[in-house]
């Protein structure tokens, strides 16, 4: 499992460590951990221009000491300070006597100093910018001056490597209100946080290298992310004495005359997934029986179908009047239920929160919204805090798709996140895969946590597979929804291999 802590985690267990060690040894760790990755990103250190982007506090402590470490070895390494009076005062001497200059960015200047607009050419000529600027004391949005050299960084030539999060984003939340450093990686001490898995902050911080430190942060993390061995040990597998009844029998109320693929969309995804057997129920039946003969199709409310392990309800229901009948049926029974896309318009917190079964919301951005009753800019914005609100609003487990998906259970337990798939996957229909996928793992029984994070990551896994991509979030071509189906299989043979 790959764990990520919030600032006050990380900073108590910093406190802990920096008592029992001598004065500065954390920050010199942090700088040999940087000076390597500098390094790598170079490919060549003696005679390289280094420009470091230096704030008021630690983080740029940080980015001086690493700057001596790469000026001793040769490359020509200029500090550029954003608060001269208050730079790190050791690390500044440490990089002058490495022989490196410090220029100050604020005003004109004075003596050798040559102002802002030295810097600015500094970093547009520089083979690789270290920023420096803030890492986890940063608050609110960048102050302008800040602003202006992360504008610059991003738009000079160098590699940008940011110092234990790039300056700008939010560490507990990823937030980013107005300008932050875009990194092509990301150098984080101890931990990983929250902000750098969690979009948009996941995205200004490109490859993500964690240099343990020696800090250990006690509790619970604020959000991880299942790693392949997480993965395969939830994986249901089908023992010798299994049945198609005890494998998991997933129902999927879905699909409508306006939208039937939905329905054969969400059956593709369940039959591929490992459900002993799938239910139909709603206007596709001759759609799904056309591609699916194994499905088991049934006429009136889903509660009279016959016994499932749980319900999907919710997937190209249109905006008829029988939607809401359809969700109140099928959330008035007694096993887990995945409501998405149009059945999401018919919840009400009240019956979510009464149910004695699991209840699994997988809504897009727009969706969330609509339930938060904000702008969907702001979901997307601050992801984490949307999703934890949903999940408390219906005490519910929510699954918020995206470039990320995040899920979240009602009781504050950490957020899991997912980024297995591929731009690729944001095609119509792919979210009707996800639920009968998600709906199949439910029925064989796992926790609604676990089958929305197992569901997001064969989904993102199969999707690549699908496109041809690899690990790469954007490679690989085209995929339909269909393909992704197809390549749940594969991608779950993957896992356990
Ligand atoms: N505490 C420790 O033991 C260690 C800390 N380390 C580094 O120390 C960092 C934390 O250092 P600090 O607590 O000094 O905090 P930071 O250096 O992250 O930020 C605090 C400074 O940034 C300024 N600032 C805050 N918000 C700003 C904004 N929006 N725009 C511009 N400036 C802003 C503040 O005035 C303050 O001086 C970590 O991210 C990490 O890089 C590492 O050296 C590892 C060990
Ligand atoms: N930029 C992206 N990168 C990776 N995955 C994405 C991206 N955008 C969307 N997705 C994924 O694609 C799927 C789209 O689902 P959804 O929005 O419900 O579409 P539909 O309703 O058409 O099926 C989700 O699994 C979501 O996480
Ligand atoms: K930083």
């Amino acid at each position: 499992m790959r764990t990520a802590y919030g600032v006050d985690e990380v900073r108590a267990a910093e406190r802990d460590l920096m008592a029992r060690l001598p004065e500065g040894a954390l920050m010199q760790r942090a700088a040999a951990g940087l000076a390597a990755a500098s390094a790598e990103l170079l490919g060549r250190v003696y005679g390289s221009r280094v420009v470091l982007l230096v704030g008021s506090g630690d983080n740029g402590g940080d980015a001086l000491y690493a700057g001596a470490r790469l000026a001793r070895r040769g490359a020509g390494v200029t500090a550029v300070l954003l608060a001269p009076g208050r730079a790190h005062g050791h690390g500044l001497s440490a990089l002058r006597k490495a022989g490196g200059a410090a220029l100050e960015a604020e005003g004109s200047g004075g003596g050798t100093e040559l102002g802002a607009e030295a810097a600015l050419r500094a970093v547009a000529r520089a083979d690789l910018v270290l920023d420096g600027i803030v890492g986890i004391g940063g608050k609110g949005g960048l102050r302008p001056l800040a602003a202006r050299f992360a504008r610059a960084a991003r738009e000079s030539e160098a590699a940008v490597l940011a110092v234990d999060l790039p300056s700008g984003v939010e560490a507990d939340s990823g937030e980013v209100r107005g300008e932050a450093v875009r990194a092509d990686a990301t150098v984080t001490f101890g931990a990983y946080k929250p902000g750098l898995l969690v979009d948009p902050g996941r995205e200004y911080a490109g490859v993500v290298r964690l240099v343990p430190i020696g800090i250990e942060p006690a509790g619970a993390p604020a959000v991880e992310a299942l790693q392949f061995a997480d993965v395969a040990r939830l994986l249901p597998r089908p023992g010798a004495e299994s049945d198609k009844y005890r494998r998991g029998v997933v129902g999927i109320a879905a699909g409508s005359a306006q939208y039937p693929g939905a329905g054969v969309l969400a059956v593709a995804g369940a039959v591929r997934s490992g459900a002993g057997a799938v239910r139909y129920v709603g206007a596709a039946a001759g759609e799904v029986i056309a591609r699916f003969p194994e499905a088991l199709v049934h006429e009136g409310p889903p509660s009279h179908a016959g016994r499932v392990q749980a319900w999907v309800v919710g997937p190209g229901l249109g905006s008829g009047q029988d939607g809401g009948r359809l969700v109140a049926d099928v959330l008035g029974t007694d096993v887990p239920v995945l409501v998405d896309a149009e059945g999401l318009r018919h919840l009400e917190p009240s019956v979510v929160r009464a149910r004695t079964a699991p209840t699994l919301l997988t809504p897009h951005a727009g969706e969330a919204a609509a339930l938060l009753g904000v702008p969907r800019e702001e979901v997307e914005s601050a992801r984490l805090a949307s999703v934890r609100g949903l999940a408390a609003a219906y005490g519910a487990t929510v699954l918020l798709k995206g470039a990320t998906t995040l899920v979240a259970a009602p009781a504050g337990a950490p957020v899991r996140v997912n980024s297995t798939g591929t731009a690729w996957l944001a095609t119509a229909g792919s979210g009707d895969v996800l639920s009968g996928l998600a709906g199949a793992l439910l029925a064989a029984g796992l926790l609604s946590g676990d089958a929305g994070a197992v569901a997001a990551y064969l989904h993102g896994l199969a999707a690549r597979g699908a496109s041809g991509g690899g690990r790469g979030a954007s490679g690989g071509g085209p995929v339909a929804a269909q393909d992704v189906a197809a390549a749940i299989p594969g991608a779950w043979r993957e896992v356990l291999g």
